[in-house]
């Protein structure tokens, strides 16, 4: 066993299992505080949000819990492998909403036979959270889940792996074109995988200027055009009008790749057939579409971003979840909208240009960073990343009426 997978194993599983636990928020020692905390003077609350349904909000952890719910049907790039195989990730989701933006969280993995039942099961149990964070849940259930989840709930629901995915990545991309010199409105882009991430990728770049037509969507089957007659509804929106029909067909003159695939589809050699200066996302998990070192050794002009820890430029959907919940929460928004999305965008992006402090340094284990090829988007650890996303997030609800509280 390698010695980075005994550790991650031994990372879970010592010195008690799994990433998380509940801890008690009051005083429950003596009689008094039982008799506070549970009978008699629980009667207390039930009988005040019975008459006020908002007060739940004043007198249980519902307005700063989010759910962490999947099915496992696409865990990170390893596949479906269900409901179980998936807690591991949904835990490190939970970890992450505490560390980052101190929310609590739960994992919840559900089995189900029909998409509809998943749909049922997650409406049923909403309402006892502040917001739902939909998991690696795969296209194109995914679309009809998180639509139909968000007409039934009041809270707010976001499938992480789309908007997530799709605000770093926007983040990231105008800061990384911005360094090359390009406009994402001349830009061609190769996005690999049309999928979750693929599709709510390329709507936001869109929304942030790219074009339509000079998107090539990837998938299986290669090239995703016009004369194709197997595509889902999601798909044919980026069904390009070409005669291009492989990968490297795609990437020839290519400005941009975006990889939201599986691992290692990108191969060295097709980087050479891309404009100059081109920007490689290779964002799949825990193995990008390209060794970041076999990408630097076929040329030196990239810019390379991977959602991993361990290289320079993570885009990865941690630098959004835990802020855009918090910014959500704290201004009890009823849904995630496009509005608080590129609000997010922006004020991530801008980060990334301002001088970075020494903790960040220290946490990322090096001794300068500064806005340039090898660092296009903070580190996920940046404290700056609460205290503004989030607020631009809040502030971008409010303007846009979707706040319940108004600070
Ligand atoms: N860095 C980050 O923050 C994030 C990264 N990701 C990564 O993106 C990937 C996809 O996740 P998600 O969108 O949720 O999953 P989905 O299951 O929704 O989509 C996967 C897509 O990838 C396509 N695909 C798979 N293998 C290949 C291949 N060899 N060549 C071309 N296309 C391929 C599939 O094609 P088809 O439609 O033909 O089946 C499908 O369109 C994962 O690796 C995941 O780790 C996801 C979210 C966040
Ligand atoms: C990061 C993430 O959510 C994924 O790879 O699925
Ligand atoms: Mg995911």
């Amino acid at each position: 066993m390698s010695d980075f997978k005994a550790q991650a194993l031994k990372y879970h599983a010592e010195p008690t299992p799994g990433k998380i636990s509940i801890e008690i928020s009051k005083p429950a020692e003596t009689v008094r505080d039982l008799a506070l905390a549970y009978s008699p003077g629980v009667a207390e609350p039930v009988r005040c949000i019975a008459e006020t349904p908002d007060d739940v909000y004043k007198y249980t952890a519902k307005g700063n819990l989010v759910a962490v719910i999947s099915n496992g049907s696409a865990i990170l790039g390893l596949g479906n492998l269900g409901p179980m195989a998936s807690k591991p990730v949904m835990e490190g989701k939970a970890l992450l909403f505490k560390r980052f933006a101190n929310l609590d969280s739960i994992d919840i993995e559900v089995s189900h036979r029909t998409t509809e039942e998943f749909i049922n099961t997650v409406a049923n149990i909403a309402d006892t959270f502040g917001g739902i964070n939909l998991e690696d849940i795969k296209a194109p259930e995914c679309f009809e889940i998180e639509k139909e989840l968000i007409k039934r709930c009041n809270i707010p629901v976001f499938h992480d792996d789309q908007h997530g995915t799709a605000i770093v990545t926007a983040a990231g991309m105008l800061n990384a074109l911005e360094i090359q010199g390009k406009d994402i409105g001349d830009a061609t882009i190769v996005c690999m995988g049309a999928g979750a991430a693929a599709i709510a990728c390329m709507e936001l770049l869109i929304k942030c200027g790219a074009k339509r037509e000079y998107i090539y969507m990837l998938d299986t089957k290669g090239v995703i055009h016009t004369r194709r007659d197997d595509l889902n509804e999601y798909k044919k929106l980026f069904a390009n009008n070409t005669d291009k029909r492989t990968l490297e067909d795609a990437l020839e003159g290519a400005d941009v790749f975006v990889g939201v695939s599986g691992p290692d589809v990108l191969p060295a050699e097709a980087l050479k057939l891309m404009a100059d200066k081109p920007v490689i996302f290779a964002c799949s998990n825990p193995d990008p579409e390209i060794k970041p070192e076999l990408a630097h050794a076929s040329r030196s002009d990239i810019i390379m971003a991977t959602g991993r820890s361990d290289y320079p430029n993570q885009v990865n959907n941690v630098l959004c979840f835990p802020f855009i919940f918090r910014g959500a929460l704290d201004v009890r928004a009823s849904v995630i909208n496009d509005e608080m999305k590129i609000a997010a965008v922006h004020a991530i992006r801008n980060i990334a240009k301002e001088p970075v402090p020494e903790a960040v340094l220290k946490a990322a284990e090096v001794t300068a960073l500064e806005f340039g090829p090898e660092y296009i988007i903070p580190k996920p650890m940046d404290p700056r990343l609460l205290d503004r996303v989030s607020k631009a997030v809040s502030e971008a609800a409010v303007a846009s009426g979707v706040a319940r509280l108004v600070p």
